[in-house]
């Protein structure tokens, strides 16, 4: 469906997007992550047709999309800076790409009715924009974006500006809505929670360049690097020797996966990984804080040696502040950082 290759943009000095190249298969939801500046908003604009490209092509269903204006490209966009019309009922702002195209009345009538059940406002035309709450705005901008049937729905943080238990709820039912309706999508998010929640490929920018792509599972798993690693969260890294099953740390010995090539390497110990017991045995730590995470308590805790780690427990488990135990390592949860 979209294909870009070796795509680069520049402003003045600074390589915003550099010689990136991706694949989006039809009715695949991709989520393009990554912190600010990473150049994922750029991207969105090229595929749109709203940023020219200093280098590469883009190709939508094969043809190179060099020249063609936005209007042409047959694709939806839901951007932040794409406000709905407030001077327009929500009808006659879902009915917007449709009568760019020229449908005929009725024909508006019956697809704008027909957007509006499938978002959750029916009978929602005659109601003024101004007076929905942000949740049914974002309905009715996604609404507008549907209409036209475009082979490709673009979003830039589609549900940026809501609260959390409001995105919560919007994107699973997002997620359902794509997939009855087989769109195409490529999303735009900072959000990690939402980018997992949403794609079946999540692709990690950093930088202008693609640090990893892959499923939400693959990449939560096995995050490719130590910049990965973070972005998700997880700050449990070393520096290790890996020789045989085991590498050795500044938190002593780690259990490594079968097959880890030996060598110099970075180490990240998820969370999960990190078991506490009796302070006799493995690595002694002072537990220095515990954060409350719904299904588990997060521990900080400081080693005798090495940087500070987290480990995950239950509720039940989870030690006092102060407290001094021993931390062993469980290999499964252990990932070799390229
Ligand atoms: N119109 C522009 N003129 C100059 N520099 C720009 C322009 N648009 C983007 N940039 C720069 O290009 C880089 C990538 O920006 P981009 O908006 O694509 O990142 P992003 O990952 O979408 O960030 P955010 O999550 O903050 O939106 C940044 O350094 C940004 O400052």
């Amino acid at each position: 469906m979209l294909a870009l290759k070796d795509v680069t943009v520049r402003f003045g000095s600074r390589v915003a997007v550099d010689t990136v190249s991706l694949d989006v298969a039809d009715h695949e939801i991709v989520c393009l992550l990554g912190p600010s500046g990473s150049g994922k908003s750029t991207l969105l604009r090229v595929v749109a047709g709203l940023q020219p490209p200093d280098a590469g092509t883009v190709l939508l269903d094969g043809t190179d999309q060099a020249g063609v204006p936005v209007h042409r490209r047959g694709v939806g966009l839901m951007f932040q800076d794409h406000q709905l019309f407030p001077q327009r009922d929500v009808g006659g702002n879902v009915a917007f790409g449709l009568r760019m195209r020229g449908a005929a009345r009725d024909e508006q009538a019956r697809r704008v009715a027909e957007l509006l059940d499938l978002v959750g406002l029916p009978g929602a035309e005659r109601r003024a924009v101004a007076a929905l709450s942000g949740g049914e705005q974002q309905r009715v901008a996604l609404a507008r974006a549907l209409a036209p049937r475009p082979r490709l729905l673009m979003l830039d943080e589609p549900l940026g500006q809501l609260d959390r238990g409001l995105r919560e709820r919007l994107v699973v039912e997002l997620r359902q809505l794509f997939g009855r309706l087989g769109t195409t999508v490529l999303a735009v998010t900072h959000d990690q929670g939402e980018a997992f929640a949403l794609a079946d490929r999540v692709v990690v920018m950093r930088d202008g360049h693609i640090a990893q792509s892959g499923t939400p599972l693959d990449v939560w798993q096995r995050p490719a690097s130590e910049f990965v690693a973070r972005f998700l969260g997880f700050d449990n890294v070393v520096e290790a020797t890996v020789t045989g099953g085991a590498a050795d740390t500044a938190w002593g010995q780690i259990p490594v996966p079968a097959g880890s090539a030996p060598g110099t390497v970075r180490v990240l110990v998820r969370p999960a990984g990190v078991r506490l017991g009796d302070p006799a045995d493995g690595l002694r730590c002072t537990v220095e804080g515990r954060t409350f995470r719904g299904h588990h308590v997060a521990v900080r805790l400081r080693p005798e040696t090495g940087p500070p780690l987290e480990a995950e427990c239950a509720l039940r488990d989870a030690p006092a502040e102060g407290a001094v135990v021993g931390v062993t390592f469980t290999s499964d949860e252990v990932v070799v950082l390229g």
